[in-house]
């Protein structure tokens, strides 16, 4: 007999820890610095991709909309992300550039939730960006198209050959629609989780240029 949903997951354990402590005598003034702590404590405890976050948009009908990416650069409280102008995020953040970061490290039972304004950072960045690329996720990327509906393997794949064959050709070239984003914070929240769920909540807020921090009920 199989287990239902519900009991399968009330099986399964979540904030199990344990979790490292976290020092609140010691904050610093903007989130951005406490960001990178944080990350660096992730990076040396070896949670998996401590840089892959849920980026969520805002749709033409107003409706929420998320999918993962990678972080690409933390600069003062600004977080950079690389995509396709033509995707389905890239046109709903010409209309919207309201954005929230999500991460979450269930190693370390922390989450960070960041809202801002997505910025493009123009022409020349997102072309320094697209040549770091390596020469396949270059090649899938200059296909465009990104988020249109695919008829089959086939096209796909001609598709990445040509442009693979075009890369030889012209080891520089960088496709327009790939673009680097800032995503300038104006909120961000610090999460540790606790096993007996007193968690501890640190909220930044951006208020007339100013950084004010508030600790918030679990
Ligand atoms: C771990 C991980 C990393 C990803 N990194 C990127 C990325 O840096 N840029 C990107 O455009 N898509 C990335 N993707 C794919 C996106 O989640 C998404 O499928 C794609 O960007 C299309 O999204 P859209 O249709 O909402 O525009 C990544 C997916 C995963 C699971």
């Amino acid at each position: 007999m199989s287990i239902v949903p519900s009991e399968l997951l009330r099986s399964l354990q979540s904030l199990s820890g344990p979790f490292p402590s976290w020092d609140m005598e010691y904050l610093p003034d903007r989130p951005g610095k406490l960001f990178l702590d944080w990350l660096r404590v992730a990076i040396d405890s070896d949670v998996k991709e401590p840089h892959a976050m849920t980026i969520s948009t805002v749709d033409q009908d107003g409706h929420p909309d998320a999918r993962v990416l990678i972080l690409k650069n933390v600069v003062d409280d600004s977080f950079y992300f690389a995509s396709s102008a033509e995707s389905r995020k890239g046109q709903q953040l010409k209309d919207n550039p309201h954005v929230a970061l999500t991460f979450y490290w269930p190693a370390l039972g922390r989450q960070i939730r960041i809202k801002g304004t997505a910025e493009d950072m123009g022409d020349e960045a997102g072309a320094d960006d697209f040549r770091k690329r390596s020469a396949g996720a270059r090649a899938v990327a200059m296909t465009g198209h990104q988020s249109q509906e695919l008829g089959s393997e086939e096209v796909l794949d001609s598709s990445i050959e040509a442009q693979m064959e075009r890369i030889q050709r012209d080891p520089d070239v960088v496709s327009p629609q790939w673009r680097l984003y800032a995503v300038n914070a104006e909120e961000v929240e610090f999460w540790q989780g606790d096993p007996e769920r007193k968690h501890t909540r640190i909220r930044y807020q951006l208020r007339d240029g100013q950084w004010k921090q508030h600790r918030l009920w679990p």
